[in-house]
């Protein structure tokens, strides 16, 4: 065997092992976004809350190898990794949730990745075949921004998705890249959940009246061009903002009415 096929047979393998993981698990959500920081993250955390809060056995897994912000957001600090057979076990977290993220296996918290690209893909591979996925309801997957290697590697590495759940402002740089990955997304034939409007609006609190920062329904512009569900609108919230750390005490009413969508579409089987 030369060694390409040899690479091929180790890829077909680990496929092979990924889907053994990972047929436990009844749920399995994408969250994505075109743009990097228009609160993938923050969606993620919060509708992994909802879930949980709903009585689901939710798991996070954070695949954005640069900025693995989630175990912060959920409040995980020192996480002892242990071991189920050799399949390495998610992290519980305060609110009842698990998490798991590459953040884990880096020496320190403040250590940059600076792998290329065959080693950050073959990362996010690792961790789908080497985590131990039992007894998981949903899992909720963010996905790291834009259209490149990373992000394509999870849409195509994981098994059966229920769903992708997209994530833009109403801004038009963001709308623009986000229609990207829609693209992307509806190349490989994977079902999108709908979209979610992040940052819609700030609302004075002086006078109540809404102040559109970034422009107007761009989520519901992409929603009716791409034929989707519109999700809903999250707010700006001064509770979610600046300290990472703080966005898990916090509970959103349009969050609600999202997770009510979202929970529906799983229960429908992926109709929208
Ligand atoms: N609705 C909101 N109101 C106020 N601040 C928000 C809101 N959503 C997100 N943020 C803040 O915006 C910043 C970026 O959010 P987040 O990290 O969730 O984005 P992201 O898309 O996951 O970013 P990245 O591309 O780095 O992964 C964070 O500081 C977060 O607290």
């Amino acid at each position: 065997m030369n060694n390409e096929d040899a690479q091929k047979l180790a890829i077909m393998e680990q496929d092979v092992r990924i889907s053994r993981a990972m047929s436990t698990i009844k749920h399995k959500i994408v969250v994505m976004s075109g743009k990097g920081g228009v609160g993938k993250s923050t969606v993620t955390v919060k509708l992994a809350e909802e879930f949980t809060r709903n009585g689901y056995r939710v798991c996070v897994l954070d695949a954005d190898v640069h900025g693995p912000d989630i175990p912060k957001m959920m409040r995980v600090r020192e996480p002892e990794i242990t071991l189920t057979g050799n399949l390495i076990n998610p992290i519980p977290t305060p609110v009842g949730a698990t998490v798991m993220s590459i953040e884990f296996f880096l020496p320190s918290e403040d250590t940059p990745v600076i792998w290329r690209g065959p080693k950050k893909t073959g990362a996010i591979r690792q961790l789908l075949s080497d985590v131990n996925w039992e007894g998981i309801d949903v899992l909720i997957v963010d996905n790291p921004p834009g259209t490149g290697d990373e992000p394509l590697t999870v849409l195509q590495s994981i098994p059966a998705i229920d769903g992708v759940i997209i994530v833009t402002t109403a801004q038009e740089v963001s709308v623009h890249d986000v229609e990207k990955c829609i693209n992307m997304v509806n190349q490989l034939k994977i079902p999108i959940m709908g979209i979610i409007e992040n940052m819609s609006y700030l609302q004075c609190p002086e006078c109540g009246k809404r102040i559109f920062l970034f422009g107007k329904d761009g989520g519901k512009y992409l929603a009716n061009k791409f034929d989707l569900q519109f999700l809903g609108g999250i707010p700006f919230e001064k509770g979610i903002s600046g300290d990472k750390s703080s966005a898990s005490s916090y509970i959103n009413t349009g969050m609600v009415k999202i997770f009510n969508k979202v929970e529906k579409y799983l229960k429908d089987g992926g109709v929208n």
